[in-house]
């Protein structure tokens, strides 16, 4: 286990009950059919997916790159946090797509963090943030997203469907993240490869990378496994190397350090055991 929180609380349940609040004032302030307007102005989608792929084929680690200044965990995790200087620095280090949050009041996130972060580097983007409703998959393509995640904690196999279908309509790439044995059956019934296993629970928020071991060994190998949270150095990632584990998504471990560039390189440094013969 590699870090804890009081389980006082179901906290995906609060930050969507608020998330669901923050949709309606965004649907008043700015109606789906003006958002819908600006999609043909949109940069076009970066290939996420096939962003991992080029790094797994050219025998490395897959990196997405966080760039986090706060959670709901932890508070502050970076004080100086410049979102394009961040992404610039993990491209340099060799990051294959970035993840950025957009969710306020709980990660301290902004929509202009994305944009400013896409736009300081060519990689493709994920919008970190809790999706529950089509029109923010909308403004994640208005934003320039080029990928979005789609949490099985906090939807229905309904919506997810109707998520999933839409997000790819506009080009973009779906991450869909599990934590436990009953979200990875849901989600095997949608159609994006790229399958997120999240060693946090978003509920009690305590991680543990075992979870990614333990969910990795029940998923079809047509599946494109992203192991999430709580990596922290190149030993942890070698280790899930050898679970067949090639994507990762890392913030926290990262935006700590005074050079992320060099941090990043230090966790890009990882390499897949050799297969005994
Ligand atoms: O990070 C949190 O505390 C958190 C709390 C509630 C919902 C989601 C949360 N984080 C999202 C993520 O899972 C991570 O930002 C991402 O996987 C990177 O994790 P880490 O490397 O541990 O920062």
């Amino acid at each position: 286990m590699t870090g804890t929180s009081p389980a006082t609380a179901d906290t995906l349940a609060r930050i969507c009950d608020d998330k669901r609040v923050h949709i309606v004032a965004c649907k008043a302030r700015r109606p789906l059919s003006t958002l819908e307007s600006l999609l043909p102005d949109a940069a076009p989608p970066r290939g996420f997916r096939a962003a991992l792929a080029a790094r797994i084929a050219a025998g490395q680690p897959a990196l997405i790159a966080e760039v986090k200044k706060a959670s709901p965990s932890k508070g502050l995790i970076r004080a100086d946090f410049d979102p394009a200087v961040l992404a610039r620095a993990y491209e340099a280090a060799g990051a294959a797509c970035l993840s950025v949050l957009t969710d306020t009041p709980y990660f301290q996130g902004e929509d202009a963090y994305l944009v400013a972060a896409r736009a300081a580097t060519a990689l493709p983007v994920l919008r970190k943030d809790f999706m529950l409703d089509p029109y923010q998959v909308v403004e994640a393509r208005v934003l320039g997203a080029d990928c979005i995640l789609l949490i099985m904690a906090a939807l229905d196999d309904g919506r997810a469907a109707e998520l999933e279908a839409l997000a790819m309509n506009l080009g973009m790439d779906v991450l869909v993240e599990v934590h436990d044995r009953a979200e990875l059956d849901r989600a095997l019934k949608l159609t994006s490869p790229l399958l997120g296993i999240n060693n946090r629970n978003l509920k009690t928020l305590v991680v543990d990378v075992q979870t990614s071991i333990d969910l990795a060994a029940g998923v079809p190998a047509d599946r494109e496994l992203v192991c999430e949270s709580g990596l922290d150095g190149p030993a942890v990632l070698e280790r899930m190397m050898a679970h067949g584990m090639h994507r990762f998504l890392v913030g926290e471990s990262l935006m700590r350090q005074a050079d992320v560039e060099a941090a990043t390189r230090h966790l890009l440094s990882a390499r897949a055991p050799a297969v005994a013969e």
